[in-house]
């Protein structure tokens, strides 16, 4: 994933320009100088900031080699000259936006080469002193960590042994006149070590910093996207008007309920309830109260009903009601309270009824048979009067 993009999933950003890292102040202003106003060129801008710094850490050590008398001003010119010149072309690469022609608008492979090839150079000219160099690839690799595959981090890592190899084999077949000077004897070593640390430490922290901010983005994304999944899950599985399951679930959950019933050896029964007259209560009242009558009779379905019992919306005005482990004679009297409880619901001054039927699963059957059975015995209620639940 480009680094870039995923700095920037963070919403709860404090920061506008370093999205999700609540960098400080002062870094975020450097950047701004550096970068403008643009999020994502100051992100790219970090790495780069960050290799600078290391570079010029590592000038100023030189600089001491140059007073201490184990560097000379020529090869540090050659260095420095030689870092400003690739790090000029970074910069102007990734501000003016050319960079984004690329996969990785970072540069980070670039940034990589040129920091390996440094430290070699590095290497090569700081004669007793010369493994100090060696540090800032470390911190430079790092960056790897966010822009590169492992392919590509493979065939860096190659490249630095390659190189690095090639170095020491240099100074180990034709070691030039620096390279053990008898300065060393002299330095100043723990302070040395100090600023070598002072160079080091605050670059890892900085690439520390971003991948903690990389990390909180990721876990608040996929936080977001655990309830966006939540909320789809509910949506696809429940009615919107009654709040009840909908057709869709309570499908899976009847499959559910005929191989348990099955291999359990028990039973279960399945009701077909059909509100009667409905078109008139609409065409009389409006949908708006044909709604109410719908969301009316579910809540008192479901507070008269065991919480064992499932309710679903099955379609328009029709509902299914599972009933686990009952049989034909059980879920009779059961319905037959829930028919009795509705009547007191009033609709236009009339009680509301329903006509239903119930059928008992048949071991083996498909419990869409068991459901065609309801079917016809609920329109037989229907057809001799409505308002009443038929068992056969
Ligand atoms: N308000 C409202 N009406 C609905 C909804 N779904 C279906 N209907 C209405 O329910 C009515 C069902 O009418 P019919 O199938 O003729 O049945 P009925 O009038 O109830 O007659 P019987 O079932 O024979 O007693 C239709 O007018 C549908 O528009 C809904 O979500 N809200």
């Amino acid at each position: 994933m480009d680094s870039d993009a995923v700095d920037s999933l963070d919403p709860s950003s404090a920061s506008p320009l370093l999205p999700g890292w609540a960098a400080p102040r002062w870094f975020e202003r450097v950047l701004q100088a550096l970068a403008g106003r643009d999020p994502r060129r100051a992100i790219r801008l970090v790495q780069w900031v960050t290799a600078s710094g290391v570079y010029l850490g590592c000038f100023l050590l030189m600089a001491i080699g140059v007073a201490d008398g184990w560097m000379d001003l020529p090869r540090l010119a050659g260095w420095t000259t030689f870092v400003v010149l690739s790090t000029a072309v970074s910069y102007a690469a990734l501000r003016s936006g050319w960079s984004e022609r690329f996969s990785d608008p970072a540069l980070t492979e670039w940034q990589i080469v040129m920091g390996v090839i440094a430290a070699d150079w590095g290497y090569l000219i700081c004669g007793p002193l010369r493994t100090i160099a060696l540090l800032p690839l470390l911190v430079i690799f790092l960056f790897a960590a966010f822009a590169l595959r492992w392919r590509q981090i493979a065939i860096l890592t190659v490249f630095a042994l390659a190189s690095l190899g090639l170095v020491v084999f240099w100074l180990t077949a034709f070691p030039p006149p620096w390279r053990d000077s008898p300065a060393a004897a002299t330095l100043p070593i723990d302070q040395l070590n100090y600023i070598v640390v002072l160079v080091v430490l605050p670059a890892l922290a900085v690439i520390a910093a971003r991948l903690s901010a990389l990390r909180r983005a990721l876990r608040t994304r996929r936080e977001e996207l655990t309830q966006l999944l939540a909320e789809v899950q509910r949506l696809a599985t429940t009615d919107e008007l009654t709040g009840l399951p909908n057709r869709r679930w309570m499908t899976e959950r009847l499959r559910q309920e005929q191989q348990r019933a099955d291999g359990e050896d028990t039973t279960f029964c399945v009701a077909i309830v059909d509100l009667d007259h409905f078109k008139r209560i609409n065409d009389r009242l409006g949908h708006a109260e044909g709604d109410a009558a719908l969301v009316a009779f579910s809540r008192r379905a479901r507070s008269v009903l065991p919480a064992r019992d499932v309710l679903a919306r099955w379609g328009g005005e029709e509902f299914l009601l599972l009933m686990p482990a009952v049989e034909i004679e059980e879920a009779t009297i059961r319905m037959e309270y829930l028919r009795q409880s509705i009547l007191r619901i009033m609709v236009d001054g009339r009680p509301l009824t329903f006509s239903a039927g119930v059928a008992q699963h048949v071991p083996g059957q498909d419990v869409l048979d068991d459901l065609r059975t309801a079917d016809q015995r609920m329109y037989s209620a229907k057809q001799s009067g409505r308002d009443r639940v038929l068992n056969a």
